[in-house]
């Protein structure tokens, strides 16, 4: 057996059963959603920080590609009440550290009370609590990880979807999760998955009908990029964003961002709809939020709990983005429609050609 330390910011160090060796650091976050492990393991968004379930059994219906969202496991290391083996296979072939047999009740309940936190981390056979103290000294805070664009996006355009269709839409990759490029594909629009710091120059080269900011780890002021372009083509062509890009797209348009206590991370965060007064549930993974929106967007969803905000809108320049993920995967699928909603702004109607079996997107030859 493993031996493993978990060093919480708050001074205390947690025994734990090491499930994946290693050692390291990270902040400290939950995520109440029960099903759904593969989708958030391969969750960009998850990068540079350390992810607990707080559903006790993780890894009870195995692991398979078909369901992951990029290539590689992005928390740091994971932290469960039980792994099953076969998830724990996983952890060891990505070197991902891994831990259970830890109550996870207690620490989540601290993370509520005291807000995410740093923590260190070290598993293996000769490990001794005081190197995860000296693995927690080492961790920044999340928004001093400037360069963290760079370890999730694409390196090169790549295009997903008909060569041939008639919309193209620019999908700056901040962390993109699959799904995002499955639902835009399955609606028949090509899709140019382009880096994270793509140029306005580079952006005019492949001329897009829509502009659409992904979501994506830590601070959104890190991703100055992606900024620029909102600033550089709103009001040009239509723009929308989710998670990441609603927060990028605010912050471009005179808005604000801020660090929540610990965030959202779920499956079942209500959102309400203002005009329609309708709530539906949602997928969230999200430590920042809109503060103020500024004076070019409008707030049109809000979350239920805490009145944050879900959606903005602004209906005369095209813009339009969520807080959640409207991709849901993992989670539920009652906001879908935001996809068409989008793609509606630029005149194309997507609605009837959906299918939602969403087989895979392919890469279109170029
Ligand atoms: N899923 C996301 O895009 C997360 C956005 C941002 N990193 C946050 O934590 O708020």
């Amino acid at each position: 057996m493993l031996d493993a330390y978990l060093a919480l910011e708050d001074g205390r160090v947690i025994e734990a059963r090491g499930r994946a060796p290693g050692r390291t650091r990270g902040e400290l976050v939950f995520t109440t959603a029960y099903t759904g492990y593969e989708e958030s393991l391969t969750d960009p968004s998850y990068e540079e920080q350390v992810l607990t379930f707080s559903y006790p059994l993780i890894g009870n219906y195995g692991v398979r590609s078909e369901r992951f969202e990029s290539e590689r496991i992005h928390p740091r290391a994971a932290i469960a009440r039980e792994f099953t083996d076969e998830i724990v296979e996983w952890f060891n072939h990505e070197d991902v550290p891994a831990i259970d047999h830890i109550d996870t009740r207690e620490l989540v309940t601290s993370i509520r009370e005291e807000g995410a936190m740093n923590c260190g981390i070290a598993v293996g056979s000769d490990v001794t609590p005081g190197d995860a103290t000296a693995e927690l000294d080492q961790c920044i805070s999340m928004s001093d990880h400037i360069d963290i664009g760079k370890r999730v996006t694409t390196v090169e355009h790549t295009t997903y979807g008909g060569a041939n269709a008639e919309v193209h839409v620019a999908l700056i990759d901040c962390g993109a999760k699959m799904s995002i490029v499955d639902s835009l594909v399955e609606r028949g629009v090509a899709v140019h998955v382009l880096p994270y710091d793509t140029t306005p120059e580079m952006l005019t080269e492949v001329d897009p009908d829509l502009l659409f900011i992904s979501n994506g780890p830590g601070d959104p002021a890190n991703f100055e990029a992606a900024q620029t372009l909102v600033e550089e083509y709103t009001g040009e062509i239509p723009i929308a964003g989710i998670c990441l890009g609603q927060q990028v797209v605010a912050r471009a348009l005179g808005g604000t961002t801020e660090k929540m206590n610990f965030g959202h991370r779920g499956v079942n965060q209500p959102v309400r709809d203002l005009d329609s007064g309708k709530v539906v549930m949602t997928t969230q993974n999200h430590g920042y939020t809109v503060g103020d929106p500024g004076e070019t967007l409008n707030v049109c969803q809000i979350n239920v709990n805490d009145g944050t905000a879900e959606g903005l809108t602004n209906r005369d320049l095209d813009v339009i983005t969520r807080q959640y993920h409207p991709e849901a995967h993992p989670g539920p699928h009652d906001s879908f429609g935001f996809f068409d909603e989008v793609l509606e702004m630029t005149g194309q109607d997507t609605a009837t050609e959906t299918d939602s079996s969403s087989d895979r997107a392919v890469i279109a030859d170029n």
